[in-house]
This record gives C-alpha cells, structure tokens and sequence, in this order.
C-alpha cells in the first residue's frame, strides 16, 4: 500500500534525555516534572503520613526519606523533517541513562507513527530489570510521551485528536492540596486532603484526620467534595477505622490506603467500606496486570499516573479496564499529559488538578517551571479549546538547569 503524499511520515532521527533537579542536581527544590522536589515551606512536604512515618526522624519531612531523589526526566525526539517532540516525568538520571542506553535503540530509526511498537518493545525488553514498575516505567512513560508529543507535532494536531477526539467540551477538576476551601473558592468541584497520621499514631491519629475534615466540611459546607490521601501509609484494620469516623462528615473517597502490591488489603477494606464511600488507588501502579488486579479487588476509581503508568498508550488500555467494570478512570494529576487522553474518554467524568503553590491558596502549573505554555483549569474549568495545539501543547523551558548526563 502507498500512501497519500501528505501521509509519508518522517522517521525519528534522535533520542535525548535531560534532567533536572533530585539528589545529582546542584540545584533543588525547583519542582519540574518531579513535583514532589520542592521548596522547604510546602504544604506537599508538611508531616504527611507515609509508610516511613512509623519512623520519628522520617515522619516531618517526605524528603527526608528521599521523596525527591529522583528529579526530572526529560526525553526529547526529533524526527527527520526537523520536528521535535518531549514529554517530563520523575526519573532524573537514572531515566537519562536508561533512555540513552538502552531504550534509545527502539526508538531511533523508526516512523512517528510506530508508538505501539515502540511501546511493546520497551516493556518487554525492560523486564528483567524492571520488576514491572518504579523508575524504569517512569522513564518507559516519559519516552512514550514524547512520542506522541512528536507524533502531534508533525500532523498539527493535538493528542487528544489523534486518540479519538473528545467526548466532551470541558473537564472539571477537583483540587489536591493543604486547603480544600481556598480549592473551592477558586471554583474546583472538591478538594483532597493528604492525611497526616496513622497506624503509628492510633486513635489519637485518627482523631486528628477527623478533627481536620470536620474542620474543612465545616468551612466548605455539604455538597463540596472531600477526599482523604494516605499515600500507601495504613494497615486494613485503621483504613477501615479512619473510613468509619469520616463518613458522618462526607468523605467522598479514601485513597491509596496500602502499597500498590497489597492487592489482598484493598479486597478486605472494599468490603468494610462504609455504604457509598468510594476505594481509590493506582498512582503507583506501573503495569496493566497491576490494574487488572485492583480493578478485580474492588477498586472504584482507578487512579494511574500517566507519567509512571506506561504512558498515552498504557493509561488507554488501563481505561478500558476500567470501563469494562463499571469503574471509572481519574488520573493521578499530570497535568497536559492527562488532559489529553481524558477528554477522550467516556468513563472519567473528572479529573485531579495537583495544586504546587507552596500554601495551595493560588494555581500554580503543575508542573512549573519546566513547561512552557502548560494550561491550568479557569474557575476550577479547563476547556478543549485550551488544548487545542499540536502534541501536548507545551514546549521545553530551556532556561531550567537541565543537564544531560549520558550520551549514547
Ligand atoms: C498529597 C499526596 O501525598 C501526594 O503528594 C500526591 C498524591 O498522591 C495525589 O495527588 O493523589
Ligand atoms: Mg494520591
């Protein structure tokens, strides 16, 4: 078959990856595609409960345990017509490395349009050092990403065009962050807390989330949405407890309760879950498998980050999963990589907008400063005239301190 003139598409000449930020930067706490490497004063580093926290000298500060190790990823292709195309995630150099060792050799030479194959082979090639998740999937998204970025770039059209279009005209958001009523004054639909105790901490824990949500619902009043984070940090007997004491105060949904791979807790938990309250996970699930299996355990709203999911290609296929059940798909906050694969589908109704202003009372982009061009909701509202630019939308920030550690 030949195709139309118009439809011969460049190849892609050359892979790059960058970083910026995380432990082998000189300079920190930037934020970037690792959102969780910033300043001191962040709400996002402010006691959250994590499964570090039944340590005293770990439990402040999530970057004392080294949430932020890691750093920006960013992976840049260029194709044969001179187009470029990127994407950033969280894998600082170790991703640099990856890509331009290993990952590089699947990419360059082929067409634009060749990402499913792209995609297979990295996955598969990967899997003896992957262990199907972490920072190698991480990287694997960052890569897809920024194909489909090129692939956008050289038809002029959006991402969210080439996946089929959208299926409606507007996304609404709720906000994650420290301060669910400045959330809904700026108009987000809801507002999720990180909780700040656990198992370590008991009743006397307990009690402090409650006295918190009680505090935000009195602020909020009863139809805004509020949602609790644990962020991997509970056992199924005090998710169960917290779930309980939170459901006289409204609480939407409780998420990510255990580590990824507790398939067994979140089936035990689904069934002691107070009547309406939702079971969310997956940000830090890394494969389809994984999903399936929360999907099967229970799981109301899957919850993958298109950045350390597999990426575009990956997150589709987990929201079909998805549909297949019943359940919906909201993306862990990723900004324009998630908008526009969302927009497309027909089982995420809405969508997370993870607030990085240092106090959440304004919006600050995701993931800023590395974008250029990176569009935040309007009144809690993003339309899809506002993605409506060729690939993701956004170009590289090149005055950040990007570095390339590794050449191939
Ligand atoms: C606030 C949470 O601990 C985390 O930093 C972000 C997250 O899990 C989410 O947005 O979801
Ligand atoms: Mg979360």
């Amino acid at each position: 078959m030949t195709l139309a003139p118009s439809l011969k598409l460049p190849t892609i000449t050359a892979i790059r990856a960058y970083s910026m930020g995380g432990a082998a930067a000189k300079v920190h706490g930037q934020g970037g595609g690792d959102y969780h490497d910033q300043g001191h004063d962040h709400w996002i580093d402010d006691h959250i409960a994590t499964p570090m926290s039944k340590y005293d000298e770990y439990k402040q500060s999530r970057q004392s345990f080294g949430i932020n190790v890691l750093g920006t990823l960013v992976v840049e292709v260029e194709a044969s017509d001179g187009t470029t195309g990127f994407a950033v995630s969280t894998a600082g150099n170790p991703g640099c490395f990856i890509v331009e060792h290993h990952l590089s050799r699947f990419v360059e030479g082929k067409r634009v349009d060749q990402i499913k194959l792209i995609h297979d082979q990295m996955l598969n090639s990967t899997l003896f050092y992957s262990g199907g998740g972490g920072v190698v999937i991480n990287t694997i998204s960052c890569v897809d990403l920024a194909l489909w970025d090129l692939y956008g770039k050289v038809l002029h059209l959006p991402v969210y065009k080439l996946l089929g279009g959208a299926v409606r005209d507007t996304i609404h958001f709720y906000a994650t962050g420290a301060r669910p009523d400045l959330a809904q004054q700026m108009g987000f639909i809801g507002g999720k807390m990180p909780t700040h105790w656990g198992p370590a901490d008991d009743d006397d824990g307990i009690a402090k989330d409650i006295a918190m949500l009680a505090d935000m619902r009195e602020r909020v009043g009863d139809d805004f949405w509020l949602m609790f984070d644990c962020w991997m940090s509970q056992t199924v007997n005090y998710a169960t407890k917290l779930a309980h004491a939170a459901a006289p105060y409204k609480l939407k949904w409780i998420e990510e309760c255990f580590p990824p791979n507790q398939i067994e807790s979140y089936r035990q938990l689904k069934k002691n879950m107070p009547a309406g309250m939702l079971m969310t996970t997956g940000e830090h699930t890394g494969t389809i498998e994984g999903f399936k299996e929360l999907s099967d355990a229970g799981v109301d709203i899957l919850q993958p980050d298109v950045g350390w999911c597999g990426g575009v290609t990956s997150l589709c296929e987990i929201a079909a999963i998805a549909k297949s059940r019943g359940q919906l798909v909201v993306p862990h906050g990723s900004s324009v990589y998630s908008h526009h694969a969302v927009i497309t589908f027909t089982n995420t109704p809405f969508s997370e907008f993870l607030m990085t202003s240092p106090h959440a009372d304004s919006l600050r982009p995701q993931f800023d400063p590395i974008l250029v061009g990176e569009p935040v909701p309007e009144g809690g509202i993003m339309t899809a005239e506002q993605l409506d630019k060729p690939g993701f939308g956004v170009e590289l920030n090149r005055d950040c301190p990007l570095e390339r550690p590794f050449q191939h």
